[in-house]
């Protein structure tokens, strides 16, 4: 086996002269623009392709089976093993094969807002644009921070070095390798650039339970009253869309951590999605995309250079990385306190679940730890239509520990601090996909509003037919017919069988959590 040091490799990669280090936005853009890497858009983005990899490869995610590791990690088809030896041998290639580059760039930063718990890390990348990527999507540093700067995890992103599964022993020619014993991501044979942030992702939700800190695929916001609301939810649920409300202040969009002071923004930036973006639907992100941010996969007019957001000839999943304040209204730093309202976000392929609906403690944690939703298409390789999934705690890709692990940290915030819990359809009505419509965002935007502001604490509600969660009657802003599902649905048959379909694949899926608590099953599961 060839063993290798892997800090002082890194070293000696880093000790060339043709590493560039914290580059500027400015430089990086140049760079990427004079290196063919991508082309400046009309409103001043740097627009660049991923070629086949428009979305994570979770078939090609490893964590490293180590001594440091192995009793904690919740082995699986997300956390796959793989062998020291592997990433040694793989390892070593990458780096000899990023000798040869004549330029390479190099960003430090950290992931957490919040100073007692952040993590210092280092991002090595061959494309000036993935650099600029990890420029804006992670927390930039003050240049005194910088000048003190060492730091804790590196990754290493070769997007061109493609591995060969018969030698290298991968999956394919594509790999995201995590050792938390090197304190290492290797990334290579991919340029999906959002592999590099769910990476530090996965790693947080791995160091942060240890300081007691409970890490959340969530979005979070605070209105004028200091009032925080989360919403969790996998892939193109709404995260990203329904936390950027010009009357709340953003703290982030996608990953946040909450300790015993609050909650706090693992990373500097957003990463929203941009199909069929309008800037009538969405205001903040359509304003968001100018000098500095990162188009990824959007078809632009070759002479006018304008971004055709409706075409999705290059993938469903294409998107815009920005710092965070490029978005009007944000809470800076990116820390509040502790939350008052939580929303889970599902998209219901189905169109079986209320739009809104409130849920008890049992409720709460029976839907959180089924984290039920759809994939959408796009986010993740092979996925092209909505295909019905549990996710656990809204974001199983990016556990490496049990799911048991958040779900009784996330219980125990919940009581501690009387946080109201919704449960958001931001999915189908009026039928399943293929037959019914997607909810309008309008009515979303109006019903989690609602909620948040506390207009849902004191109406009328009537019981849902699959879960017996609390649907409120009347909404401000909703048209009440939208409100109660199956009233949505024209042939009420067709409904009643969908959500006997729906509630046993449920309790189907739960029988995973056989050590949960019996009352979580009887008062918080299906009722039909
Ligand atoms: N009712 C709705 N609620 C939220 N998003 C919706 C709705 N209808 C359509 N969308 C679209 O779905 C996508 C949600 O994606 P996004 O907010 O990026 O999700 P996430 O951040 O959770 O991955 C956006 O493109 C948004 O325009
Ligand atoms: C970047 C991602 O997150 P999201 O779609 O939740 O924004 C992803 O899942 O690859
Ligand atoms: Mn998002």
């Amino acid at each position: 086996m060839q063993s290798i040091d892997t800090k002082s490799a890194i070293q000696s990669l880093l000790s060339g002269d043709q590493v560039h280090t914290q580059l500027s936005v400015a430089q990086l853009v140049e760079q990427a623009i004079a290196r063919g890497e991508g082309t400046l858009t009309s409103t001043g983005a740097l627009r660049a392709e991923t070629g086949k990899y428009t979305g994570r490869s979770p078939e090609d995610k490893y964590m490293v089976d180590e001594d440091i590791s192995r009793d904690k990690v919740d082995w699986g088809s997300v956390n796959r093993p793989i062998s020291k030896e592997i990433f040694q041998n793989l390892y070593a290639k990458v780096i000899d094969y990023l000798q040869t580059k004549d330029a390479l760039f190099l960003f430090k930063g950290f992931a957490g807002a919040d100073k007692d718990s952040r993590l210092p890390i280092q991002v090595i990348n061959e494309y000036a644009w993935h650099n600029l990527f990890a420029h804006q999507l992670f927390i930039r540093p003050t240049a005194e921070e910088l000048a003190s700067h060492n730091a804790e995890f590196t990754i290493v992103s070769a997007p061109t070095f493609k591995a060969d599964p018969a030698v290298d022993g991968t999956n394919s020619e594509t790999f995201i390798m995590v050792s938390m014993e090197e304190r290492i991501v290797l990334i290579g044979g991919t340029e999906y650039a959002g592999e590099m942030k769910k990476s530090i992702f996965g790693i947080m939700n791995y160091l942060l339970p240890e300081q007691g800190i409970l890490p959340m695929h969530c979005s979070a916001n605070v209105g004028e009253e200091g009032d925080v609301a989360l919403f969790f939810g996998l892939s193109g649920t709404g995260k990203t869309t329904l936390s950027a409300d010009k009357g709340r202040k953003l703290i982030g969009d996608d990953e946040h951590g909450w300790s015993d002071t609050g909650v706090f923004n693992m990373e500097g930036g957003c990463y929203a999605k941009c199909i069929n973006l309008t800037e009538e639907n969405e205001p903040e992100i359509f304003n968001a995309i100018k000098f500095g941010t990162v188009l990824e996969n959007v078809v632009i007019d070759e002479e006018t250079r304008e971004a055709d957001y409706d075409d999705n000839s290059l993938t469903e999943n294409t998107r815009a990385a920005y710092p965070i304040d490029f978005i009007e209204n944000i809470m800076v730093p990116s820390v509040a306190g502790h939350p008052k309202t939580i929303v889970f976000l599902t998209a219901d392929a189905f169109g079986v679940l209320p739009p809104i609906s409130k849920l008890t403690k049992e409720q709460a944690m029976y839907h959180f730890l089924s984290g039920f939703t759809s994939k959408l298409a796009g986010t993740e390789r092979g996925i092209t239509s909505p295909q019905p999934v549990f996710s656990t705690c809204f974001g199983s890709p990016f556990l490496p520990l049990p799911a048991s692990v958040y779900a009784e940290m996330l219980g125990q915030k919940i009581d501690e601090h009387g946080v109201n819990v919704y449960l958001v359809n931001t999915g189908w009505t009026g039928g399943e996909y293929g037959v019914g419509t997607r909810m309008k965002l309008s009515y979303t935007r109006a019903m989690v509003r609602a909620a948040i502001d506390g207009k849902l604490d004191n109406v009328e509600t009537e019981q849902g037919s699959v879960f017996g969660v609390a649907i409120p009657k009347e909404v401000p802003g909703v048209p009440s017919d939208v409100l109660n599902p199956r009233n949505a649905w024209a042939d009420k048959d067709a409904y009643d069988k969908k959500a006997k379909e729906l509630a046993d694949s449920f309790r189907e899926n739960f029988k995973k959590f056989a050590g949960v608590s019996e009352e979580i099953i009887s008062k918080g599961g299906p009722i039909i």
